[in-house]
């Protein structure tokens, strides 16, 4: 473990260390909370690509290098830090444009605690802030066969701009037609092991003999990208995204028999008899339950295919026109190199510290409001919203006449 910063070890034991301006020629910056002192920037030990993360508890006198969750941000020249509640700190990066400018770094938030449980260590966990919310994940479980892959690229086919797929990992051998990184990311089961230990999964379960998990990026690319992001993933895993921070709309396809069942997975072909066999064991207990364990919204029977992907459409809201979902239009200039922050309840002030010679606009107000944020680690932070002041003050002066 690398050390803490020299020039800071005298300022926080002396108790100093609290705000969001402490800043080293690092570029590190401190929020203290209770007795400990969160000593963030600069780049991380382990993996120098993130920023880093370092303790200083005020009652031991010692340093604590935490297990880092989630999504990292890229080191950068400098950065700022307001404690936003006591479980979270907004940290917003020098010089970055609106898309990275505003990361969250949980200290105390329920997937934190509970992280801190299972990892028997200190647990820090970032996730990025992004503007607006996505349309609900949809969750398609149902036993192997029954059609889950068909509907899915129907769907896919008809609305490519509106839908992504969650391509997941699994430890299990591609078939024919597979190809990684598309159908799933295929991945040997100790590497697989280590990415579960290392937090980077939503979910995941063994399944018919195989590792199969939704890692976080899976579903927040899809997401990023404007689309909305659509899971086939089994029972097991439905009920881990059911108790997860992840809003989804979860569907059940019921297959109209077990012959048929039996029928369809034989003529697919992508099996040997001995996990045909598996397959078909296992659908029972799956189909039982996906009727009774109340993880499910919706139960589809796919009987007639059409009828089928026509019953899927509408439960989906798309047997209507449809439209795209509008995107925001406010624009917001990139963050100042050198700038403080301030927060006045739900909004955070930026101000940019240093007029910029030779630009006719040279101080720079952004606000970040964050009354309604949802998501977080170890996902994205959803629900900012960014806007610069002038824009706030003309909405005002809007409201006024
Ligand atoms: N929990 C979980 N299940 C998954 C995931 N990806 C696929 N599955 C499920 O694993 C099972 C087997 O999938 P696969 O081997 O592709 O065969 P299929 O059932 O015939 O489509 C299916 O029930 C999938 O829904 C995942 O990321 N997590
Ligand atoms: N309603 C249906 N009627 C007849 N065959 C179907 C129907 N739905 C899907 N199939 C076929 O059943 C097989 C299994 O479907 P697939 O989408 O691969 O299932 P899953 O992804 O649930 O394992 C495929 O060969 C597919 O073409």
């Amino acid at each position: 473990m690398g050390e803490a910063p020299a020039f800071f070890v005298d300022e926080l034991q002396k108790g100093y260390g609290n705000g969001f301006d402490i800043k080293s020629k690092g570029g590190e910056t401190a929020i203290l909370l209770g007795n400990r002192t969160y000593v963030i920037g600069g780049a991380c030990e382990e993996s120098p690509l993130s920023i880093g993360v370092q303790i200083f508890d005020q009652s031991t006198g010692e340093w604590i290098y935490p297990t880092v969750l989630g999504t990292k941000p890229k080191p950068c020249k400098g950065l700022s830090a307001v404690l936003l509640s006591e479980d979270r700190i907004l940290i917003t990066k020098n010089g970055s444009t609106p898309d990275d400018f505003a990361w969250f770094l949980e200290v105390d938030t329920q997937y934190v605690r509970q992280q801190k449980k299972i990892l028997g260590t200190d647990v820090v966990a970032w996730s990025k802030g992004v503007r607006g919310y996505p349309e609900k994940p949809v969750v398609i479980s149902g036993p192997s066969g029954v059609g889950k892959g068909t509907l899915i690229s129907m769907l896919m086919k008809e609305y490519p701009s509106m839908f992504g797929f969650s391509v997941s990992h699994t430890t299990r051998a591609p078939r024919a037609m597979e190809k990684d990184g598309v159908h799933y990311h295929f991945i040997e089961r100790s590497a697989m092991e280590k990415e579960i230990e290392d937090g980077k999964f939503l979910e995941f379960a063994s399944v018919h003999g195989n590792l199969y998990g939704t890692s976080v990026e899976a579903v927040e690319v899809v997401a990023d990208d404007g689309k909305r992001c659509i899971l086939d993933i089994d029972v097991q895993g439905a009920r881990s995204v059911r108790a997860s921070s992840l809003e989804a709309i979860f569907i059940f396809v019921c297959p109209p028999s077990m012959e048929e069942l039996e029928k369809r997975l034989r003529a697919r072909g992508t099996e040997t008899e001995e996990q045909v066999l598996k397959r078909l064991r296992n659908a029972k207990a799956e189909i039982e339950q996906g009727q009774s364990s109340g993880i499910f919204d919706h139960m589809l029977y796919n009987d007639n295919l059409e009828e089928c992907y026509k019953s899927l459409k509408k439960l989906l809201g798309l047997d209507g026109t449809v439209t795209a979902p509008p995107k925001s239009s406010s624009k917001v200039v990139d963050l100042p190199m050198d700038h403080s922050v301030a927060k006045i309840d739900h909004r955070i002030i930026i101000n940019s510290k240093t007029p910029e010679l030779g630009k006719a606009s040279t101080n720079i107000r952004i606000v970040l409001d964050v009354s309604s944020l949802k998501g977080g680690a170890p996902g994205r932070t959803r629900g900012l919203d960014i806007y610069t002041m002038d824009s706030f003050l003309d909405g005002l002066a809007g409201i006024n006449h």
